[in-house]
């Protein structure tokens, strides 16, 4: 917490050529008496973004050197924390630039570094590029793998949620079994053993950083019709009945297999805290489709607090210059990782 009691949030500022920076500073302005992002990127270009948004926009800028000797200085009244991390090619807006692809990995380890040594209580993260940041010569499949990866943990799941809106009746969760792969390599990927961490991850996050005392958890099925009893594929029969009927053994309460083209309707919904899909697409295209742009993505399974928006980078966006994005699925991400640090 900040001096002022604040939840302290390392936002990392995603892409430079993309809507990152920019959602990242409406974000923080607008939510800066709520919590206080330190926002991570490169300084001169982070002002310059501001300077075109909201001449109010104040930044108050610090680098690695004086935070790792002196802490995070003291936060000034209206002003946004900037951690320079310095960009090595000049940003053209909607044109990634591989030479930038290392800053913004840099970016997520300042993060962990912050959260590690107790000046910043979670992390909050703007869109990348993965294929930029691959270009790079970083094998980065997602943010998801690449925080598992450096803080040493085995099994992470990738959740994505919105609240009830306008067309939605209560809040939708989405877990997903698989993240980042082909989707050839989905049916291999997916085991009893696997299902069963997912599931395990699952139920205990929602309990403790939704605050769910019993988490109803409904699964999809990988094939068309969950199968159709063998005649359409046999993962469900094979693997995926098995793994809930341990789930269920331990005390998770799950459901399913269900047919994943049926299963996201509200006779189904009303009742569950969140649905499990077997692959990436199966479950993010209803959730993006449902949150109206006001999604957050949390990594469960983490030992730090990770959220992050709902959308990627809009290069398409981001080149037609600033003050076009919609900086709404940052303040959620804002929000939600600021009420997990409270519980
Ligand atoms: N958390 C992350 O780092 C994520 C990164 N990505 C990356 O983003 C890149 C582009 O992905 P796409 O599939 O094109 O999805 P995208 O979300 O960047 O764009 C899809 C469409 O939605 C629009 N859009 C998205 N967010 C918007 C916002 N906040 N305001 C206004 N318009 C918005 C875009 O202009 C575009 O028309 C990929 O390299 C992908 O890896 C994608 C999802 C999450
Ligand atoms: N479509 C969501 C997504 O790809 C987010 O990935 P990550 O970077 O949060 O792992």
């Amino acid at each position: 917490m900040s001096e002022s009691g604040l939840p302290v949030l390392a936002v990392t500022t995603g892409e430079p050529a993309g809507i990152g920076p920019e959602i990242s500073l409406r974000a923080a302005w607008s939510l800066r008496h709520e919590v206080r992002p330190v926002l991570i990127g490169d300084a001169a270009f982070l002002a310059m973004i501001a300077s075109e948004l909201d001449p109010d926009i104040r930044l108050q800028a610090t680098n690695m050197a004086a935070v790792r000797h002196t802490g995070l200085p003291a936060g000034l009244p209206d002003r946004i924390t900037v951690l320079d991390c310095p960009l090595k090619a000049h940003v053209r807006p909607g044109i990634p630039d591989p030479r930038n692809g290392r800053s913004v990995v840099q970016t997520l380890d300042i993060a962990l570094e912050a959260i590690r040594d107790g000046w910043c209580d979670a992390m909050v993260t703007a869109p990348v590029q993965k294929s930029v940041i691959n270009d790079a010569g970083v094998p980065f499949s997602g943010h998801t793998e690449y925080l598992a990866e450096k803080t040493h943990t085995d099994r992470v799941v990738m959740m994505l949620a919105c609240e009830a809106n306008a067309h939605l009746p209560y809040p939708l969760r989405v877990a997903l079994a698989t993240t980042h792969l082909p989707l050839r390599a989905v049916p291999d990927a997916i085991t009893e053993t696997l299902l069963m961490e997912v599931l395990r991850i699952t139920d205990a996050d929602l309990r403790t950083k939704w605050g769910i005392s019993a988490p109803k958890i409904l699964v999809c099925g990988l094939n068309p019709h969950a199968g159709e009893n063998g005649y359409l594929g046999r993962e469900e029969l094979d693997v995926i009945i098995p793994a809930l009927a341990k789930a269920k053994a331990a005390g998770i309460d799950v459901h399913g297999p269900y047919p994943a083209d049926t299963l996201f309707q509200h006779k189904y919904l009303a009742q569950a805290d969140a649905v499990l899909t077997m692959y990436h697409d199966q479950g993010l295209t209803v959730l993006k489709h449902a949150s109206l742009g006001q999604g957050v993505n949390v990594t469960l399974g983490l030992p730090v607090i990770r959220t992050s928006v709902d959308h990627g980078t809009a290069l398409d966006v981001a080149a037609q210059g600033t003050g076009l994005a919609d900086a709404g699925s940052m303040q959620v991400a804002m929000r939600v990782a600021a009420s997990m640090i409270k519980k």
